[in-house]
This record gives structure tokens, C-alpha cells and sequence, in this order.
């Protein structure tokens, strides 16, 4: 068996529903056999690995293993199909790569990522909604099911899909004045439970009732109080190194034993979203075509636009 032959969730796409519903033991056991490999492969030389896909690039250090994923899509790292594609992708290589642990930023200077783009939600087709959502399905759970240490260093704003990808992270450092939150509601649209299960496993389920129903965006000082984000950093380069501090952590326990006890954590979640991920599919094309809601998605873009004009 290859180190190459895990079985990532988001393959369970191409699996009929039988198979699905018992993707999570299905992939427990093959993650069992590619992460005993790992372990022994890791008494091996370190690779200083430095691959790029075209919105994303990896980079490992070579002195602690640890690999940095950095998102790439200026301005704002709106997240197209590309570049949720391109994050699978270098999530997949980091996996492969027998890296101890993985850092997510973001190569702007002050957001790490303003989450979907919504021109590719708005005036579109139904087949391309299908593919966007899909990816963002993918991209989410190709991080939130990793087994290895992950952490987000939070260089800037991260509203809706930018606070999904932090939170499916385990740790968060953020840098001071930037907003971080689920602010869907605001948009007049409603965050699916899957979307909402990395939020929910860091603040108490009333703050998070709360914030998901006002469509708060916390600042890094607000975020910090919540339990939203783990620590407060002046800089990306602290960020970086508080993150590397936390993979550091786990450095004396056995890495099979750190993963799968991290998996049985979010299992349930899992379980619950490869059930309805295809409806949840079918939920999106059917909110994201409403006349209403394709409205109000072009007076927001609008008003993003004149903003970014004052
Ligand atoms: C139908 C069901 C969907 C459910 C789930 C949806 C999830 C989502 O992720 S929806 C996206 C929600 N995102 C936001 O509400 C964030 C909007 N953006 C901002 O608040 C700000 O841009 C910022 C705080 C992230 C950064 O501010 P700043 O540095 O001042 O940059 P600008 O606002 O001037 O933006 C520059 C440029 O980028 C365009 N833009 C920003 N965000 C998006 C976006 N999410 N999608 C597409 N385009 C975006 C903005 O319009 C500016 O464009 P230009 O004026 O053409 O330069």
C-alpha cells in the first residue's frame, strides 16, 4: 500500500451512497494503515519541500517539518473554484508529503480570506453553482478531516468563508483590529450545519447561536475573549511562529494516536455531513438561484464595490 492511497473524504463524492455511509470506517482504517507508513517512514532525512499550484503555495521547514499552505489570490483571497481546488490539492501534497503539521495564511497584508467570491454565486448557472459549492464542501473537509496538527495564522479579515477554513482548522492566532465571523445572515442567507460545525467546536453553543443569528463579525480582541481564536499575534511572522509553537506541542506524542483521537472528536460531524452533502448541494443551487437572494447578492457587490472606491 502506497502513501498515496489514503482515501480523502471528499473522494466519497464519487462513492454511491452505500459505500458513503461508511466512508468515516472505511477511511479510519485506510488513515490507520497510511499513518502507521508515516510513522515509519519518519525516521527518514527531511525533504525541504516548495511546490506551487497557481493560488496556493507550499513550503515546508526543514528544520521543524512543518508546512506552511499560503492562499494567493489577490485582492482579497475570494475563494473561486480555483483556488478551493488548489487548497485541496496542497492539503493532499502536505498529507504525502510526511510533513509534521500544517500552518493555513495568506500572502495578502491584511486579509486572510474574504471567503466565496460571490461573482461566482451571482447572475450564473445552476451547473456552475453545483461546482462551486461542491469544491468549498471539499476544500472544507479535506482540512477539517486531516488528521495531521493544523493552525491558521489569521494575517487579516476572515469573514464567511475565510472563519470556515480558520475554524476547521485546531488552533488560530490572529493579528490585531481585523474581524473574523460567520456572516451569512447578514447576506440573507443561511450557514448549512456542516458549514457552522467548526465554529460551534470552539464557543460555547449559545455565543455561537448568537453570532451565527446576528451575523457578528468579532474583532481579533472580541474573537480572542470568545474562545474564537487562541491567541493574539502583532505580526503574520509571530503568527506563524506561534502556530509552529503549537504543531511543536505535539512533537513527544505519538502522531497515529493524535490523529485518529482528533478524528473520533470530529467523527460525528463528519458522519453527519457525508450524509447530506449532496442535498446540501442541491439546498445551495436552490437558495443561491432565487430571484431575492440573486438581488440582494448584487446590491452587496455593489456596495463592496463603492466601498473599495471611498
Ligand atoms: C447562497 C448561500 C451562500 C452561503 C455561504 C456563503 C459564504 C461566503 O463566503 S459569501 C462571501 C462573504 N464575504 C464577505 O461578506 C466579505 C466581503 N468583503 C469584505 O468585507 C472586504 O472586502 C474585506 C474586509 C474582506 C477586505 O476589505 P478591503 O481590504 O478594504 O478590500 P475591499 O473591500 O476594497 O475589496 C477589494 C476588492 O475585492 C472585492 N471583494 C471583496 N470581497 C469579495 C468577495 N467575497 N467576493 C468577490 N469580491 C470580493 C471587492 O468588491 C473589491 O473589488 P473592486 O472594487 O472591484 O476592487
Amino acid at each position: 500500500m502506497k502513501l498515496s492511497s489514503r482515501i480523502p473524504f471528499r473522494l466519497a463524492l464519487k462513492q454511491t451512497p452505500e459505500q458513503r455511509s461508511s466512508s468515516i470506517d472505511t477511511y479510519q482504517r485506510t488513515m490507520l494503515h497510511s499513518n502507521l507508513l508515516r510513522l515509519v517512514a519518519r525516521g527518514g532525512p527531511k525533504r525541504l519541500m516548495s511546490t506551487a499550484t497557481k493560488l496556493t503555495t507550499v513550503e515546508v521547514n526543514d528544520k521543524t517539518g512543518i508546512a506552511t499552505l499560503t492562499m494567493n489570490r489577490p485582492p482579497v483571497n475570494s475563494q473561486n473554484v480555483q483556488l478551493l481546488e488548489d487548497l485541496q490539492k496542497s492539503i493532499t501534497e502536505i498529507e504525502n508529503n510526511k510533513s509534521r503539521g500544517l500552518i493555513l495564511t495568506s500572502a495578502m497584508s491584511n486579509v486572510f480570506s474574504a471567503g466565496l467570491d460571490i461573482h461566482e454565486m451571482y447572475n450564473t448557472n445552476e451547473e456552475r453553482l453545483r461546482i462551486v459549492w461542491t469544491e468549498l464542501q471539499n476544500a472544507w473537509i479535506a482540512l477539517y478531516g486531516s488528521s495531521l496538527p493544523t493552525a491558521a495564522a489569521i494575517n487579516g479579515h476572515a469573514p464567511a468563508g475565510g472563519c470556515l477554513l480558520a475554524t476547521a482548522c485546531e488552533y488560530r492566532v490572529m493579528v490585531p483590529n481585523c474581524r473574523i465571523g460567520l456572516n451569512e445572515t447578514q447576506l440573507g442567507i443561511i450557514a448549512p450545519k456542516w458549514l457552522m460545525s467548526g465554529f460551534l467546536n470552539v464557543l460555547p453553543k449559545r455565543v455561537a447561536e448568537r453570532a451565527l443569528t446576528q451575523g457578528r463579525m468579532f474583532t481579533t480582541q472580541e474573537a480572542f475573549e470568545v474562545g474564537l481564536v487562541d491567541e493574539i499575534a502583532n505580526s503574520k511572522e509571530e503568527a506563524l511562529e506561534k502556530c509552529s509553537a503549537f504543531i511543536g506541542s505535539f512533537a513527544k506524542v505519538n502522531s497515529l494516536a493524535r490523529g485518529l483521537t482528533k478524528l473520533q472528536f470530529r467523527a460525528e460531524n463528519i458522519k453527519e455531513f457525508e450524509k447530506i452533502r449532496e442535498k446540501d448541494v442541491a439546498n445551495f443551487i436552490a437558495l443561491a438561484s432565487r430571484p431575492e437572494i440573486q438581488k440582494d447578492m448584487g446590491i452587496y457587490l455593489e456596495n463592496l464595490k463603492k466601498k473599495g472606491k471611498k
